[in-house]
């Protein structure tokens, strides 16, 4: 009997956990390892036993313990002093696996969580069993910014789907080759050009507030962003007059929005567990994945009958060999899935930040009150034209309103890293080799060392020289809400275009404020704050029109 254990139990599970330490498999190629072993043990039983059930229990039963077995043995040297990372601190429960942070950034809660982490263990902490935060600035150069850049971790893996796009290459050749694809559509040239469709868009999106409000003013204003948000990028990223969804005229019977959300929830969770995403991807938990690039297959479709390769929006970058650009196109898989990614990081991202700016801007009535002040002494006539549009940079009130916006929305828990060959001093501290690294993002950008006072309060007063009066501390290299280097957001100039002519714009066209049945603090704590911005509680406003 112990030598029919130690054949079927022992010797198998030693042999995976070997095997998985030096080879890490992929998830699907081990689930589908465990079902051939089943299926040899059940065989290998029912020809002794003859007996089909009997046969299917006994393999149960072996595997069970096989994977007791294989889970024991990991966990045990992931907690060992052998593990390349023991002397780093950090709970014995993240050191021996990556469920529970997964779990939190189901949940919203991974950023807030490391945040304490740090505070409870210092500058680096272990979470995760080859996983280290560093909670230092000097590290970002290293990590990110500086051409060396480190290559985008398995965190980064979509599962099974396509990693042909700008944010699933992990590695930066492959990577560069891809950005240099999407370049044209973020030069300045390119947002010139999309100029008059944003003063188009969001012309709609000040009649879909004034369309959409009830019977006593009241509007849902995440709605309507989100809506325009998705209608825009959905031009941008096809081209005017081409098939799209149309949401603030049609609504979003479909579930644009609400689809994209969970994938980007979905990716953020299993993005801690890959091996797991690979399995959980093709099964219907991953839905919301398949959904969207379905969709995003349709949409290349309709748009490849329709229109030719030369216009400015980013399926022309991507389907042509355009002029001095020397690229091979891309081929149908890979068009898909940067199309996704084109949809999603775009649209969602975008919208998110101007809706928990819109927010913190009716919570903290002064500073709502100074920007119209602003807003209304630079634009008299209420209207902000195309060619006014480079202006609003200028404008100290708005940027400091937008940069708070940014400071308190990035929902960002860090942007995982390897560290490559021959490992890496980060901090004062040697890091092995091949581990994961992130500077966490949200932990800077609420820390009391890099903004002060009251870190966690939307104070765009800080921005200032003068900031919130003697003693304030306002760190600029602290604040990274597009990240920089070669993995950097390619779309942060339009970004920041997008923010300021959508938020001078709704305070110039409406007099906005909370209506008396909406809770603030409920609105918070149901906003899910996971690479995106998600609200569960919609940002409900009283829209009365000004009379310009
Ligand atoms: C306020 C708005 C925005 C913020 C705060 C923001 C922030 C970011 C950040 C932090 C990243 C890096 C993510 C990572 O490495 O995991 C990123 C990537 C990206 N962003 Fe943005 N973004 C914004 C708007 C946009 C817009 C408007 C576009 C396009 C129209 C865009 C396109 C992208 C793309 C394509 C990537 C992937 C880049 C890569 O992996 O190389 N973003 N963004």
């Amino acid at each position: 009997m112990s030598d029919l254990i130690t054949a079927h139990v022992l010797l198998p599970s030693l042999a995976a956990c070997i095997y998985f330490y030096h080879c890490e498999p992929r998830g699907h190629q081990v689930a589908l390892a465990a079902l051939g072993t089943f299926c040899l043990l059940v065989v290998q039983d029912y020809a002794c036993t003859g007996q089909v059930i009997l046969a299917i229990v006994h393999a149960l039963v072996i595997q069970a313990k096989q994977i007791v077995l294989i889970i024991l043995a990991t966990v045990s040297y992931r907690l060992s002093p052998l593990h390349p990372l023991a002397r780093y601190p950090g709970p014995v429960l993240d050191k021996s696996t990556s469920l529970r942070l997964a779990y939190l950034a189901f949940i919203g809660q991974r950023a807030q969580y490391v945040t304490e982490l740090h505070e409870r263990y210092g500058r680096i902490v272990r979470i995760g069993p080859n996983k280290l935060s560093i909670n230092s600035l000097d590290v970002v150069h290293p990590i990110y910014g500086s051409s060396q850049a480190y290559d985008k971790s398995e965190s980064y893996r979509p599962g099974l789907s396509a990693e042909g796009s700008i944010f699933f290459a992990r590695k930066k050749a492959e990577h560069a080759r891809i950005k240099r694809i999407w370049s044209g559509g973020f030069t300045s040239a390119a947002i010139r050009q999309w100029e008059g469709t944003i003063k188009t868009r969001v012309a709609e999106l000040i009649e879909c507030v004034a369309r959409r409000r009830d019977s006593r003013g009241a509007v849902n204003l995440s709605e309507c962003i989100q809506h325009w948000s998705f209608d825009f990028t959905g031009e941008w990223v096809l081209g005017q007059g081409t098939h799209h969804v149309e949401l603030m005229r049609d609504g979003d019977p479909e579930g644009v929005v609400e689809s994209g959300h969970k994938a980007i929830v979905m990716f953020e969770t299993f993005g801690e567990v890959p091996a797991l995403f690979d399995i959980l991807s093709v099964l219907p938990t991953g839905r919301a994945y398949q959904l969207v690039e379905k969709r995003a297959a349709t949409h290349l479709r309709e748009r490849i009958k329709v229109h030719p390769h030369d216009g400015w929006d980013m399926r022309s970058f991507f389907l042509a060999q355009r002029d001095g650009h020397n690229y091979p196109p891309m081929n149908e898989v890979d068009l898909n899935a940067n199309t996704v990614v084109a949809f999603e990081a775009g649209g969602d991202t975008t919208a998110g930040f101007i809706i928990i700016t819109m927010f913190h801007l009716l919570r903290y009535r002064q500073a709502y009150d100074k920007l119209k002040e602003e807003l209304d002494g630079a634009f008299p006539t209420g209207s902000v034209s195309v060619e006014e549009y480079s202006h609003l940079a200028e404008l100290p009130y708005l940027s400091a309103v937008i940069n708070e916006g940014l400071r308190l929305g990035a929902a960002f828990p860090s942007f995982p890293r390897v560290v490559p060959k021959g490992g890496a001093m980060l901090a004062g501290e040697f890091v092995p080799e091949g581990t994961m690294v992130g500077v966490p993002i949200y932990t800077q950008h609420y820390s009391p060392d890099n903004f002060w006072p009251e870190p966690r309060e939307f104070r765009p007063e800080r921005w200032f020289k003068d900031g919130l009066g003697p003693g304030t501390i306002t760190r600029q290299a602290a604040f990274m809400p597009f990240q920089s280097g070669p993995f950097g957001c390619p779309g942060k100039a339009l970004g920041l275009r997008l923010m300021s002519v959508v938020i001078s714009t709704l305070v110039l066209s409406y007099d906005l404020s909370f209506p008396p049945d909406f809770d603030p603090e409920a609105f918070l704590d149901g906003w899910i704050n996971t690479r995106t911005n998600i609200f569960r509680i919609s940002l409900r406003v009283e829209a009365k029109r000004r009379p310009w």
